[in-house]
């Protein structure tokens, strides 16, 4: 191994408490909310092509003239309850919200720039009702953060001259300001989701962003901080010149889903996904293909299987409410887990071989496996292969747990599961629990039928 200062500080997942209870959420809510909701990515009258967070990026808008949606920021129906509530009815158990994202404006009224909520009509701080609102329904808060801020004019893509290494010694201080302002003000929440770090200026940073670190997981012990947040001394982000991971979690899977275990490196890691094909923030039209319940609940699936969780963005409108599609998508979510939530939460990889129908989940620290079933096959018959000499000593249907299955054995710990249903509605659940069988001399099991 190459010997490096600011590389990953630990190899391995985090064992402590704060980190177990985020490995065990399963279901998360990410919110992207500020100026670009307003335009919701149109601007005299043309729809940018783009993500509507990024509207201000557009060769067509003019810096000053985004600037100034600040003056029109007044979400005169926000109320943070009533976005807790409907995220507590879908199920989720933490809330990643954007305080500020790259055009800079601060939903948080930042003593370090005038470019916050304080100097717009609407005046209140939106960060601290939400924290307040979230944490009231046991949700825990996450804060997103965006490094790169075009609002601030000592914000460089690169550091090239002596100015350019002036003016981002500034900036560098301005961050660390609003950083230690946000964990101050903000203090029970459990971490921080960064984002807009991948540029030559702020990878030049090893040092400095590693002293930050340790600086805020000083003074917030138990701080969750994902591996997008620092590069090390070579420029290497997510996993260091070593091939060993920065930070607590892997933030990679940014709208994709990984394919299979081998693939998150043993990790705790989250997926943060749009619902259409990549809106965060409030957009108008949305353009393509918008994903349904039953998508988002096998993504979720997917997720939990392989020991991760799945973040489903909302993007509120610029009056405070939120729009119908995403209000109908938690609330399918929110009935589906009213169900099946035993199966997500606290779930973890089952290290079993993957099979058609469907994903499964493990829940942590038990011999619970349960099938997550999203396809049924003709034969309606799920096959169930367990480690060498597993029994199946109980199989239950979780939404309906009077239907017992009578696991026919067709192989050394080898099953066929049969339904009694063809055609289902919604994704299922069915709850298997295995016994050592390794006590047992060699098990007779029924010829296959
Ligand atoms: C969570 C999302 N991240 C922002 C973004 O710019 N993603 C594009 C991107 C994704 C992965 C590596 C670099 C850049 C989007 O605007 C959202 O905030």
């Amino acid at each position: 191994p190459i010997a490096l200062q600011h590389g990953a500080h630990r190899i391995g997942r985090r064992t402590d408490a704060d980190m177990e209870k985020w490995r065990a959420y399963g279901l998360g809510q990410f919110i992207h909310w500020g100026l670009y909701s307003i335009p919701a990515g149109e601007w005299n009258g043309k729809q940018y092509s783009g993500a509507a967070e990024w509207l201000k990026s557009w060769k067509e808008v003019s810096a000053t003239a985004y600037d100034s949606l600040m003056y029109q920021f007044n979400p005169t129906k926000f109320n943070a309850e009533s976005w807790a509530e409907t995220a507590k009815q879908m199920g989720v158990k933490y809330v990643t919200i954007t305080t500020k994202h790259h055009d800079g404006f601060c939903l948080w009224p930042s003593k370090y720039t005038n470019f916050t909520v304080a100097n717009s009509p609407y005046k209140k701080d939106i960060i601290g009702p939400l924290v307040k609102a979230y944490d009231k329904r046991g949700i825990d808060v996450i804060l997103y953060f965006s490094i790169m801020d075009w609002h601030n004019p000592d914000w460089r893509y690169d550091i090239k001259t002596r100015e350019d290494s002036i003016a981002f010694d500034r900036f560098k201080q301005f961050t660390r300001n609003q950083l230690l302002e946000l964990l101050t003000l903000y203090p029970t929440a459990k971490g921080l989701w960064f984002d807009g770090t991948w540029d030559k200026s702020w990878v030049k940073q090893a040092a400095f962003a590693d002293s930050l670190e340790k600086e805020m997981r000083a003074m917030r012990p138990g701080l969750i901080i994902g591996s997008r947040f620092r590069a090390d001394e070579y420029g290497k982000r997510h996993f260091d010149s070593n091939g060993n991971m920065m930070g607590d979690y892997e933030q990679g899977w940014e709208r994709k889903i990984p394919e299979k275990i081998a693939d998150v490196h043993g990790n705790d890691w989250d997926c943060v996904m749009t619902v259409p094909e990549n809106q965060w923030g409030y957009s108008k039209v949305w353009k393509g293909h918008i994903k349904t319940t039953d998508e988002l609940l096998e993504m979720l699936a997917k997720c939990v299987s392989l020991d991760g969780n799945f973040v489903l963005n909302f993007g509120p409108k610029p009056d405070g409410t939120l729009r119908t599609e995403e209000l109908d998508l938690a609330k399918g979510i929110g009935e589906w887990m009213g169900i099946n939530s035993e199966a997500i939460y606290n779930g973890e990889y089952a290290g079993l071989v993957k099979q058609d129908w469907g994903y499964y989940v493990k829940k942590t620290g038990t011999n619970k496996i349960y099938m997550l079933v999203f396809n049924v096959p003709v034969s309606g018959a799920l096959n169930v292969v367990l480690p060498s000499r597993t029994a199946i000593s109980k199989v239950y249907d979780l939404g309906n747990p009077g239907q017992n299955y009578a696991p026919e054995e067709i192989g050394t710990s080898a099953y066929f599961i049969h339904l009694k249903q063809q055609t289902f509605k919604r994704p299922f659940v069915i709850v298997l629990e295995t016994a050592d069988n390794s006590k047992n001399s060699g098990a007779q099991y029924q010829k296959a039928k």
